[in-house]
């Protein structure tokens, strides 16, 4: 039974077509080393360490199109993330609309960052996603600006002190509605600094969230050596979070009646001379839970969902096919089970006996450590009154590992 890795409903375009005049060396920007790997490839570390599937389309010149995707190539390692390197415009308006035009169909929410950006962390971009989704309207990360700032007249000419309270310095990754990006991008009539300046060309409004200091853009010779020596400290990388870290957990329950016309099937193995458990399957309720628990840290939905309640093909189906099933599941996700705890609550069967047994079944199965424990409920309940067994278990997942571009690209 497959079921597939649903389609990316966020798209992340990394626009790294422009020429880097200002930086002043003789490749563009993008292409720089810096530190040993291109600001392309480092640009991508965060976009590919997303916990959820996106689609990532870079906008490269049409010079070093190749080189662009021998770099994508590498950061994307074994990821199933879509990706794409379309050639850019003259502009980075020009760029960005040329990433648009590439976008799939289920793409709902687009992210819009520079390439230049190369140290913005994940947090931040996990942020703005989150945040284009509770709002419904274009974020953008903003800094508070900290020195005075004077508007001059061309003769340089001081004309009055801006107050600075009402101003942000706005930083990449932008995210916006996908639609809204578009439409906006339709009847832009002139060239604009931003994604946001579009929106609110079209009418649109945009909110500013928390930027990151980290997300400066390299623009001169001074901005690479300050991401150099961030990037020599080490320094760059700000603590990670669990979803940057790519560790999920997950929790599943699951009870079945006694039926003592059954045989009993627990844990994956088979109790003699005990009565069996009610179900559709072979009602094993504790590979059921783990089955769920791993399912729910994948966001992947639950058991009943996935397999369905009254497949006939399923009917008396033994448990090990449930969990060798959402184990392929899991990592068709990108995801690795990394450990399984999971307790049986019933009187019977007495589980002390068979613990070690049932706990290398399973673990050989998931191909993580998986403990099992039972506890009674003291004859409270339906499990206390030997009516059936309840088994609850929490799951820990890895996103699988992705190999880190080399130096040299
Ligand atoms: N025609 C362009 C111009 C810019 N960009 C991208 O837009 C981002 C922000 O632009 P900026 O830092 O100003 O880059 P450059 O245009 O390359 O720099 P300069 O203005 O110094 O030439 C960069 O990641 C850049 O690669 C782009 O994709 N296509
Ligand atoms: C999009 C941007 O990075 C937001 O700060 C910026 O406006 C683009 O860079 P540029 O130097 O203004 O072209």
């Amino acid at each position: 039974m497959t079921v597939p890795t649903p389609a990316p409903r966020v798209a992340i375009i990394v626009v790294a077509a422009g020429s880097g005049t200002r930086l002043g060396e003789p490749l563009p920007k993008a292409f720089v080393e810096l530190d040993g790997r291109s600001i392309l490839s480092r640009s991508l570390d965060p976009v590919f360490g997303l916990a959820d599937p996106v689609q990532i389309v870079v906008v490269a010149p049409l010079s070093h199109l190749e080189h662009a995707r021998d770099i994508v190539t590498q950061s994307a390692g074994s990821a199933s993330d879509a990706c794409s390197v379309v050639v850019g415009g003259d502009s980075r308006q020009a760029s960005v609309a040329s990433g648009l035009a590439a976008l799939l169909p289920s793409i709902e929410t687009v992210l819009v960052h520079d390439a230049a950006r190369a140290l913005a962390p994940g947090p931040l971009f996990e942020r703005v996603i989150a945040e284009v989704d509770s709002a419904g309207r274009g974020v953008i990360p903003g800094l508070a600006v900290s020195d005075t700032i004077k508007r001059v007249d061309a003769s340089s000419t001081v004309l009055e002190t801006v107050d600075r309270s009402q101003l942000s310095a706005v930083q990449t990754p932008q995210a916006f509605p996908r639609a809204e990006l578009v439409a906006a991008y339709e009847v832009a009539d002139r060239e604009f600094t931003d994604d946001a300046a579009l929106i609110q060309h079209a009418g649109g409004t945009v909110a500013i969230v928390d930027g990151d200091p980290l997300a400066f853009k390299i623009t001169t010779p001074w901005d690479l050596r300050r991401a150099q020596q961030l990037l020599a400290e080490g320094s760059h990388s700000s603590p990670p979070s669990a979803s940057a870290l790519s560790i999920r957990t997950g929790v599943g329950v699951d009870a079945h009646a006694l039926d003592p016309a059954q045989p009993l099937w627990l844990a994956g193995l088979f109790w003699p001379d005990e009565a069996g458990l009610a179900g559709h399957s072979d009602g094993d309720a504790v590979a059921h839970a783990l089955c769920d628990a791993l399912l729910s840290a994948a966001g992947l939905g639950d058991i009943g969902g996935i397999f369905g309640v009254d497949d006939p093909r399923l009917e008396g189906a033994h448990a090990d096919v449930f969990v060798l099933e959402t184990v392929r599941l899991l990592a068709g996700a990108g995801f690795a089970p990394s450990n399984v705890s999971v307790q049986l609550v019933g009187n019977r069967p007495r589980f002390a006996p068979r613990k070690q047994e049932a706990e290398k079944h399973l673990s050989a199965l998931v191909g993580c450590p998986v403990s099992v424990s039972a506890t009674t409920t003291d004859s409270m309940g339906f499990t206390g009154r030997g009516e059936g067994v309840a088994a609850i278990a929490t799951a820990l997942i890895v996103a699988a590992a992705r190999p880190t571009a080399g130096s040299g690209t």
